[in-house]
């Protein structure tokens, strides 16, 4: 089976295509494959196939095996992917997610490759009942819990998965190996959730540290900086262009005034290309 490693600002995948196009379980495939010592190593696996209702369709297993209904930084690999190998010609097309259909858009570069690439990434949705945020009251703003026996204040939305922002004075500070796991499985998310620490720079930036449901501590999260960058305005603390800084580089999120959408701007690379046995 050929593979492709790839990687938005360090939070890196293996791509398969699903030639035969049959819904099938990877998840076992994804333990194998994403195991860093064992394996190729990745933060999650996503599945190229077709799609009834898009152009093309992403799926995005986390390395743990369990399915996740959207990756903000492993669709702006998967766009690249599909563009730099003619699966799709336009730059301007849409991928069917578990979340909704997403619409990447191509930033060609000198070589005629995909370089930057913008997602809009839908509009947010309050985290628990999956409420739409425009029209209703939004999320609960800074709501205090308790978690690990010490007070945090968090902001959750679900933006193509379910997130949590808390804010912090020093992200490189927290150990978030330690309180990761803890916030992610709290009672007060029945999905579980993704959590991201987050230092405010200034009213246009933002460094986010992320811990994820499915993978742990990631280089970056896609999903993650737009809800930090929506939380952070929503919360006064910044406009709605913000630049979110990562360990690798920045993304540029925008939460549009006019749609209500989320757009998202960065790189995506490769990393290198395999085979796998066919055998998992
Ligand atoms: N790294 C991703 C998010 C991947 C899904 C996440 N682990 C989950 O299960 O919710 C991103 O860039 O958005």
């Amino acid at each position: 089976m050929k593979f492709v490693k790839m990687h938005g600002l360090g939070n890196d995948f293996v791509f398969i295509e699903n030639k035969d196009g049959r819904d099938k379980n990877f998840s076992e495939l994804a333990r194998c494959m994403c195991k860093r010592h064992t394996g190729i190593g990745a933060d999650g696996l996503i599945i190229i196939a077709g799609s009834d209702a898009a152009d093309v369709r992403m799926r995005i297993i986390n390395a743990d095996g369990s399915e996740a209904e959207m990756c903000g930084n492993g669709i702006r690999c998967f766009a690249k992917y599909v563009y730099d190998s003619k699966i799709i010609t336009k730059t301007e097309f849409s991928v069917e997610t578990l979340a909704g259909i997403m619409k990447p858009k191509i930033i060609v570069d000198k070589n005629g490759d995909a370089g930057l690439v913008t997602i809009n990434m839908g509009k947010p949705f309050t985290d628990r009942g999956s409420i739409p945020m425009a029209g209703s009251a939004g999320p609960v703003l800074n709501e205090e819990i308790t978690v690990g026996g010490e007070p945090w204040k968090i902001t959750s939305l679900f933006l193509g998965v379910p997130h949590t922002v808390t804010y912090v004075n020093d992200v490189e500070a927290v150990d978030i190996n330690k309180w990761g796991p803890l916030f992610k499985t709290h009672e007060v998310f029945p999905k579980n959730t993704n959590v991201n620490f987050t230092e405010l720079i200034d009213d246009k930036t933002i460094k986010v540290r992320t811990w994820e449901r499915g993978a742990g501590a990631t280089l970056a999260c896609g999903t993650g900086s737009c809800s930090a960058a929506v939380s952070s305005f929503l919360n006064g603390y910044t406009g709605r262009n913000v630049d979110v800084q990562l360990y690798l580089g920045s993304l540029h999120v925008e939460y549009n005034e006019d749609d209500g959408n989320v757009y998202m701007t960065g790189p995506a690379a490769v990393s290198f290309t395999g085979e796998w046995p066919d055998e998992v």
